[in-house]
């Protein structure tokens, strides 16, 4: 039968059955909209950049922990209005259950400790990367799964906890190639926008809908803002006052409005001094208007940022004393951050730091005819008994074999043949050298 002219994509037949164009009805070959496929090369750089999270993780003593990606709906109903819990991937299961595909792995993660109470001693130091999930109108064509590396702190108050996930961060960075020149930190706390609610008397529950609004702050206009602050409650005053601290960069100012005994204050203030201490001040930078869109931030909140301005936030993070208990513990204190792994290709490939990451292998072993197919799977076992990769190719010509042993950086081309099999010997090529020369099969190593 003849082959499809064109596959139909998501894109031309949302919705309806892909249209029969054979006699056979011919699936759509793309992923779901807003998925991505990994072709080995893809693979390659996303297991590299895997394996920089884990070895950084490790470095600050983190313990990796996992979740299942389908979680309850209701670990994400939450009224202030983020774009998260707007865009939930949410389905009832045919148990009747609201589950959801998760849109983060925080509450996953909250859960997890409430789960093991007492069985846990803190502080807790625990990581995961996993793929997170999103509905969203494709009218933005964005992605609907990303996958995200979490670190998080349970069980300690102190913002020691938040300078050892900026340490995190900057270690990976720098791992990466990225300097202080190429990212930036910004660093601020919801205690500061607090200070300023209380100040005009604004009341503590709509504190989260003034941040989540406020986090708006770059993405929709200032009047947009303005006007939503007003919508939730916010006096003209208060929303003024806000504006004008939103625009801060300097703790010295911050405290001449604040006061010296502020906690927000206080909190950035030790943080920039621990900073000092390990190294990164250059890294990071004080900016008010840092809240973070997520509700339950508490305190210090941060994010990374590309300084030419064009990609969106690298990576988030902050504290968020009040979500265990929301949970139904009591106060547990805890920070944390999610990176994704797409922003941060983008600024790899930006800065011409994606690595190159070429396919591998130890051995090719190629029987020279038919009836040596035995003996080479005899030579393949041995040599991947000694961990070696082996690719076992036959049915092919030599011209063939030998283009496809520069095309895998093969180490060695292994050649069975008969005459020399009878000698209890086969033909190796080193490819790097191109040296060849006959060894013994018993001491192939
Ligand atoms: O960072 C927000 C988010 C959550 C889930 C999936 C994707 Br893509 N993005």
């Amino acid at each position: 039968a003849s082959r499809a002219s064109s596959i139909p994509t998501h894109d031309d037949v949302d919705g309806a059955a892909p249209i029969a164009v054979t006699e056979r009805t011919m699936i759509d070959v793309n992923p779901p909209r807003g998925t991505r496929d990994f072709l080995p090369e893809d693979m390659r750089l996303r297991n590299w950049l895997f394996q920089q999270f884990r070895e950084v993780s490790r470095l600050l003593s983190f313990e990796e922990v996992d979740f299942p990606v389908l979680e309850s709906e209701a670990l994400y109903i939450r009224k202030a209005g983020e774009e998260i819990t707007q865009q939930l991937y949410n389905f009832e299961d045919k148990g009747g259950r609201r589950v959801v595909l998760r849109p983060e792995i925080t509450p996953s993660l909250a859960r997890l400790v409430i789960k093991q109470g007492k069985s846990v001693s803190l502080p807790l130091k625990w990581f995961t990367i996993g793929q997170c999930w999103r509905y969203e109108r494709m009218t933005r064509g964005r992605r609907r799964e990303h996958y995200q590396w979490n670190m998080d702190i349970i069980g300690v108050s102190r913002v020691r906890a938040e300078a050892e996930l900026i340490h995190a961060l900057v270690i990976l960075f720098e791992r990466l190639g990225i300097t202080s020149a190429d990212v930036g930190i910004r660093i601020s706390s919801r205690k500061v926008l607090q200070a300023v609610l209380q100040t005009y008397s604004i009341p503590e529950h709509l504190f989260t809908e003034v941040f989540v609004i406020v986090d708006k702050l770059g993405k929709i206009s200032r009047e947009e803002i303005e006007k939503e602050l007003v919508s939730v409650g916010v006096s003209l005053d208060a929303v003024k006052g806000l504006v004008e601290v939103l625009s801060f960069k300097s703790l010295t100012r911050l405290e001449d409005v604040l006061g010296p005994n502020a906690e927000a204050v206080a909190d950035l203030k030790q943080l920039f001094s621990l900073a000092e201490n390990y190294g990164y001040s250059q890294w990071i930078q004080f900016d008010a208007s840092v809240v973070r869109g997520l509700a339950y931030y508490t305190g210090i909140v941060f994010e990374a940022f590309d300084k030419e301005g064009i990609l969106r936030a690298i990576c988030g993070g902050g504290r968020y004393d009040r979500l265990l208990s929301t949970f139904g513990t009591d106060d547990i204190p805890a920070c944390g951050f999610g990176f994704g792994d797409a922003v941060i290709v983008e600024l790899l490939k930006e800065k011409g730091l994606v690595p190159d990451l070429i396919r591998q292998v130890d051995d090719i072993v190629f029987p020279l005819d038919a009836e040596l197919e035995g003996p080479a799977s005899k030579i393949v076992a041995s040599l991947r008994q000694k961990g070696r990769s082996v690719d076992l190719v036959e049915d092919k010509r030599l011209k063939w074999v030998f283009k496809h042993a520069e095309r895998v950086n093969a180490g060695r081309l292994i050649l069975v043949g008969n005459s020399e099999w009878q000698r209890g010997m086969v033909r190796v090529k080193i490819l790097s050298t191109r040296e060849e020369n006959e060894i013994r099969i018993d001491e192939l190593d």
